[in-house]
């Protein structure tokens, strides 16, 4: 199969108002090591010729300087400005892609990724242009319109997660459309551009810290991941 450069572009660019912590939730410990830097890890562990385009907020590149040089030693670590929203940190780091890439996106405070799931979206978005893993949902679920309610089938809905995983040639474009709120994430971007996306399996333990309990559950499942 066709190799392609792989470059991750981890957001890390939000303030973490939902977490209310005082720096923001990307760099508060976890085990002993930042937030961010796990997330890090795990693209480094995945693959050893991938280039990571890191996305902060300017007033933070000071949090991640004293650790960032244990990865620029296999990897090629570029320090990037975030912007006001996750699709404006997204577009500033996709500045940084000049070759025809796979472009990984992932949320900084998605810690608990594999390395397998990034493997798979990688194949997967080589051949089919994008990769976005999805979970199913395990709660009933309900559509509130104003003050009326009813119960809608859970079984077509799912879960999105990050890495969303795109050869650059779908994503670059993309990127170049105006900004709607609704751009919550890569694959709506892309899908407003006339692309069909690809879901592939993704992970319960992917969580995105959010909220303080995230942190209290992300700390016990990398217990046992490294148990
Ligand atoms: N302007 C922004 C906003 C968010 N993100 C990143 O996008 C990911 C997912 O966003 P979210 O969990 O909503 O993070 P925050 O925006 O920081 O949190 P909150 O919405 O609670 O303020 C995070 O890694 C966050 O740092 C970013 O890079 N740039
Ligand atoms: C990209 C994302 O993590 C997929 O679930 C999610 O859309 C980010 O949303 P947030 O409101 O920025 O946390």
């Amino acid at each position: 199969m066709e190799q392609r450069n792989k470059i991750a572009i981890i957001v890390a660019g939000g303030s973490g108002s939902r977490m209310g912590s005082s720096i923001p939730k990307q760099f508060l410990d976890l085990s002993g090591k930042p937030v961010l830097w796990h997330t890090v890890n795990a693209f480094v562990s995945a693959f050893n010729d991938i280039r990571i385009v890191l996305v902060l907020p300017e007033v933070h590149f000071g949090y991640v300087e004293p650790w960032l040089h244990e990865f620029n030693t296999s990897a090629n670590v570029t320090l990037v400005k975030g912007g006001e929203t996750r699709f404006h940190s997204v577009r500033n780091g996709l500045q940084e892609v000049k070759m025809p890439s796979v472009v990984f996106v992932h949320d900084g405070v998605r810690p608990l990724i594999s390395t397998s799931l990034i493997r798979t979206c990688y194949e997967a978005a080589l051949t089919k242009g994008s990769a976005i893993p999805v979970i199913d949902m395990k709660d009933s679920i309900r559509q509130v319109e104003g003050e009326e309610n009813k119960a809608v089938d859970r079984e077509q809905f799912k879960i999105i997660q990050t890495p969303q995983t795109f050869l650059s040639e779908w994503l670059l474009p993309a990127f170049e459309l105006p900004y709607d709120p609704l751009f919550t994430d890569e694959a709506t971007v892309v899908e407003r551009q006339g692309h069909r996306v690809h879901l592939v399996p993704g992970e319960e333990a992917n969580i995105k810290i959010t909220r303080p309990l995230d942190l209290t559950i992300a700390s016990a499942l990398l217990k046992e991941k490294n148990s």
